[in-house]
């Protein structure tokens, strides 16, 4: 798409996400020719409509491949000791090999606990501390899927990273952070911005790649992206009904060169690259037939 003198390229995470799943249906296929079977055990707690959406969108997906897949649905009211329990039970259940609590978790349950209770090697999500050290200093870990999935978005469309200036909007475990540190060691000039971040738009507009992680929606403006820039937009907002990322689409696509779209870019990465890290797990496993 030919905009405003800037080649528009809108990245398609729908179409990445099913090539990495052909690869992996290929892994899958031959774990099972060994009598493994990757499992994901995903607990979620309460009602949550568009967690339980995801939970079941990763269930979905996992049954597809041929993998084992299990949701535990708690009540609203669980208490902090038995999510705990049945966390341990999962740790030592060998058909398992990758364990996810869906966030956000309920005010009164403790979500650092929580996370910390999970076996490091099951942690699919890789926001155990352990986990997430051995990222800071770059040993092999599981990488938060939402951060894995931009990279290899990024990677499958050719977007030169090394010597770049990158900006990231938010500072979450989650997304901000990792995605920070996986950009670092692609030899990125790396910027991390925040709710008290000054003169924001001096700062994005420095950007060749700008990744929005903030959730707010339509924050980022025209005004604030360099001409040509990458913009990856993981904003997941709710208005009106309808999905919006962090990213205003429509005012910044004549300006920027890339951009993933809301939906259709970054989400269906973070189900993939969860499968890649419960597949990844299962491959440690000794012996099999
Ligand atoms: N334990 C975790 N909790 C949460 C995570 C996570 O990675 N681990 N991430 C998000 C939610 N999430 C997965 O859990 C997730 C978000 C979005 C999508 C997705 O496919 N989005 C689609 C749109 C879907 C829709 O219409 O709602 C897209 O952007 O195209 C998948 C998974 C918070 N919690
Ligand atoms: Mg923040």
């Amino acid at each position: 798409m030919k905009l405003g003198g800037v080649n528009l390229q809108i990245i398609n995470g729908r179409e990445v996400s099913n090539n990495i799943r052909e690869d992996l249906q290929i892994k899958i296929n031959e774990l099972k020719e060994k009598g493994i079977v990757p499992g994901l055990s995903v607990i979620i707690v309460g009602e949550n409509p568009a967690s339980q959406s995801y939970v079941r969108s990763k269930d979905k997906a996992c049954k597809k491949l041929g993998m084992k897949s299990e949701v535990h649905s708690l009540d609203k009211d669980v208490s902090e000791s038995e999510l705990l329990d049945l966390i341990e039970k999962l740790n030592n259940d060998d058909t398992i090999h990758g364990i996810l609590v869906q966030l956000p978790l309920p005010a009164h349950i403790d979500e650092k606990k929580v996370i910390e209770k999970i076996s490091i090697e099951k942690d699919v999500d890789g926001f155990h501390p352990i986990n997430a050290g051995k990222l800071l200093v770059g040993e092999d870990t599981f990488i938060p899927c939402t951060p894995h999935g931009i990279i290899k978005l990024i990677e499958s469309n050719d977007i030169d990273v090394e010597g770049k200036r990158v900006v990231v909007l938010g500072r979450s475990n989650i997304v901000g952070k990792p995605i920070s540190l996986l950009l670092l060691q692609k030899n990125a000039t790396v910027t991390i911005c925040h709710s008290r971040t000054k003169n924001l738009k001096e700062i994005t507009k420095e950007a060749d790649i700008l990744v929005a992680a903030i959730g707010k929606a339509n924050f980022v403006k025209r005004d604030m992206v360099k001409k040509g820039a990458t913009v990856i937009d993981v904003g997941i907002n709710r208005v009106d009904g309808k999905l919006a990322g962090d990213v205003d689409f429509e005012d910044v696509k004549e300006t920027v060169g890339h951009i993933t779209p809301v939906p259709g870019g970054v989400g269906p990465m973070t189900i993939t690259m969860l499968i890649y890290n419960t597949v990844k797990s299962a491959m440690k496993v000794k012996g099999g037939k």
